[in-house]
């Protein structure tokens, strides 16, 4: 079902943005690499290098990488690293 908006807080007191999708795609290469997945933002740029899977996660950089996020190659433990790359939501 619908969650609804995610509270724009966490422990660390980060706080979270609204991206275009304009805006993620300009993240687009290696040194600047943010994905979206399920409507959330992640720069993974610090991540890039020690990806297991390698340049696979560069696929889709700068846009929605959802459909490669959950494939078989991920163990669940991904869902829970995920987090720390979150940086804010997708503007709908
Ligand atoms: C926040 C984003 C991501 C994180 C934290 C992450 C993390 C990981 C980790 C830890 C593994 C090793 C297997 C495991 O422990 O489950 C892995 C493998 C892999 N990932 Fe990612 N991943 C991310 C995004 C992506 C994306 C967007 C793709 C796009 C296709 C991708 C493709 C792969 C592939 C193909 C492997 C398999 C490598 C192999 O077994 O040879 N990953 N990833």
């Amino acid at each position: 079902g619908d969650q609804g908006k995610q509270v724009h807080s966490n422990a660390n007191s980060k706080a979270y943005k609204t991206y275009s999708k304009a805006e993620v795609s300009l993240h687009n290469k290696r040194a600047d690499c943010w994905i979206i997945i399920k409507d959330k933002v992640y720069d993974v740029t610090s991540y890039v290098e020690e990806h297991p899977g390698g340049d696979a996660i560069l696929a889709h950089a700068g846009d929605d990488s959802t459909e490669g996020f959950y494939g078989p190659q991920h163990a669940t433990r991904v869902f829970d690293m995920m987090e720390d790359f979150y940086i804010g939501d997708l503007q709908n």
